[in-house]
């Protein structure tokens, strides 16, 4: 037998759902987020010795969570995870670096004091890494779901003898936006964005890149949409997205006598799967690398 050793690790609570409602006299105001916390460091022995000395219970990370939202409230979702990564960072000497996942549900206002509707649109999401220097913060959004009825086309690709696929002039262009975007701050001393105003401007960006191009291809709108986040918010360096192409076929009707051409109110059939899956990543030039981030 050969020898083994312990590779990458982490270990923390999952998935804890924290929902703090904060009351300005009547108003209400609600933060509901799903928190994961992930930490690593000197941990050979749990895994392979059998003892815990080194082991922060993941029972006291969900713990933290909770009181931590009570005693310091969620500012943003970034920095509600940076205050946490620092925590166990710095108060644990086995722990050698914290990720922080969060996932941000949005709530709207049925009435102007404290009844809600969840938010049917994207979730927003962040994550923290901290190895007691240097910051990582990449957040972003899922479930972002967008469509262009024109100014798509595609045509011009490969053809090889299993190739069917019509060349099209104008179709329509449809995806669920996952993004990511990395922020360039990484260091204490230096000071940190404006997390809300961050994420709701490159939201801004991304659907405004989306519509206003004129799309030869998804691939195309997808280096548009990290292009424009990069040329407006000089506190980004990267953006990875992850654009499924909801395919829209139009459908044929010709079987009925019923001709069905693009500039005549078109019907499509939406196809669910399967999908072409589009995926990319567009970076500011001369960006500090990545700290690599195990999933
Ligand atoms: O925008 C597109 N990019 C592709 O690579 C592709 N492939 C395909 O079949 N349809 C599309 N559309």
């Amino acid at each position: 037998m050969s020898p083994t050793r312990l590779g990458q690790n982490q270990y923390g609570k999952a998935e804890t759902r924290v929902v703090r409602v904060t009351r300005d006299g009547a108003t209400h105001h609600v933060k509901d987020l799903n928190v994961s916390v992930a930490l690593s460091g000197a941990m050979d022995d749990v895994h392979t010795s059998g003892s815990n000395a080194a082991v922060l219970p993941t029972d006291t990370t969900k713990n933290t969570v909770f009181a931590f939202a009570k005693q310091h409230g969620i500012d943003s979702a970034e920095q509600f995870g940076i205050h946490l990564a620092r925590h166990f960072v710095t108060g644990q000497e086995s722990i050698e670096r914290a990720r922080i996942r969060i996932e941000e549900y949005d709530w709207e206002r049925i009435t102007p004091e404290h009844s809600f509707v969840r938010g049917g649109r994207e979730t927003r999401t962040t994550e923290v890494t901290f190895d007691g220097a240097r910051w990582q913060v990449v957040s972003g959004l899922k479930d972002l779901v967008v469509m262009n009825t024109t100014d798509s086309e595609f045509w011009g690709f490969v053809k090889d003898r299993y190739t069917t696929l019509p060349e099209t002039r104008d179709r329509v262009l449809a995806t669920e936006v996952s993004a990511r975007w990395r922020f360039h701050w990484a260091r204490d001393e230096d000071p940190a964005p404006q997390w809300q105003e961050s994420w709701a401007e490159v939201r801004g960006h991304l659907l405004d890149a989306f519509a206003g191009t004129y799309s030869l291809s998804l691939q195309q709108t997808l280096y548009a949409m990290g292009d424009r986040v990069l040329e407006h918010r000089p506190e980004i360096d990267e953006v990875r997205l992850s654009l499924p192409n909801k395919h829209h076929f139009l459908v044929d009707l010709e079987p009925f006598g019923l001709k069905n051409d693009t500039p005549d109110s078109a019907v499509y059939f939406a196809a669910d799967r399967p999908y072409g899956l589009i995926e990319g990543t567009v970076l500011r030039d001369g960006a500090e690398p990545r700290i690599p981030v195990t999933d």
